[in-house]
């Protein structure tokens, strides 16, 4: 099968930094793929370029097996496709506006009648545990956790085949970075999605993924099944983050 998501060799600088530095890996359909690193290791700089948000200097992006091109055009269209659910959630809703008015861009996008639009809205607010009435709710009345659920609602409603989530509990209670991690999980096994998941945390990472990579300083420094990766780590780096982050506790296994 086609891989999701596939780059070779992706090379971008900023001044002097190198942001990637050769970049290759392959993501499986229908998986769960980890991204860790520590902060200004190039995870952001990695799935912009994915989402054909910035330009590499060098190397191939490609998704379910077409390379990425930009043009406003093909970032619409890929929109229908793969969706972010970025770090600050409540950053990227309008203040000024309702969460339903968010919502109703999507109808547009998706040229989808309003009816059927907010009743596919429905099913995805129930699911995710939000009340039916936070459509109501302007961004600041709404708390961290939900507008985190919101984001999820938003990407979902574009009918999305990969989702990439960066820091997805990033900012929330202990408490609820399970149950979050859960529900991203279940919304991945029943929608066939393939899911990224962008952490510093490797003990995210280890909960949820299959696969993952390690990055440094724009490299993969390592790679492989989350299982075996994280239990004898080749790199002193990666077994320094795993030091950092005791783990997470899964508080409702589902599916
Ligand atoms: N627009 C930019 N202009 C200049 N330098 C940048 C820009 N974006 C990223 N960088 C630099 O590229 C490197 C990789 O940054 P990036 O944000 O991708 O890392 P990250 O692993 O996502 O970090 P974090 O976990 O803190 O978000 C860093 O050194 C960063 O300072």
């Amino acid at each position: 099968m086609t891989d999701a998501i596939s780059i070779s060799n992706a090379q971008l600088r900023f001044g002097e930094t190198a942001a990637l530095d050769g970049v290759s890996l392959a993501i499986p359909q229908g998986t769960c793929f980890g991204i860790v690193g520590e902060s200004g290791s190039g995870k952001t700089t990695l799935m912009r370029a994915v989402l054909g948000l910035q330009k590499l200097d060098q190397g191939e992006i490609r998704i379910l097996g077409n390379p990425l091109v930009h043009s406003r055009a093909a970032l619409k269209q890929r929109a229908s496709f793969i969706q972010p659910i970025f770090q600050d959630p409540a950053a990227s809703l309008s203040p000024r506006s309702r969460i339903r008015t968010l919502m109703n861009e999507v109808g547009t996008v998706l040229r989808e009648p309003h009816a059927a639009m907010h009743e596919r809205l429905r099913v995805i607010l129930n699911r995710l545990g939000l009340p039916p009435g936070v459509i109501d709710k302007y961004p600041h009345e709404i708390s961290g956790g939900q507008a985190r659920r919101v984001a999820i609602a938003r990407a979902l409603l574009m009918k999305p085949s990969i989702l990439i989530a960066d820091e997805p509990t990033a900012g929330l209670d202990v408490s609820v970075q399970g149950d979050l991690l859960n529900l991203l999980q279940d919304i991945r096994r029943s929608d066939n999605i393939t899911l990224v998941v962008i952490s510093h945390n490797l003990a995210i990472v280890r909960l949820i993924a299959e696969n993952a990579v390690v990055m440094r300083a724009g490299k993969v420094v390592e790679g492989g099944e989350v299982g075996s990766l994280f239990k004898s780590p080749r790199e002193a780096y990666t077994r320094e983050l795993l030091a950092a982050w005791p783990g997470v506790t899964q508080s409702k296994p589902t599916g």
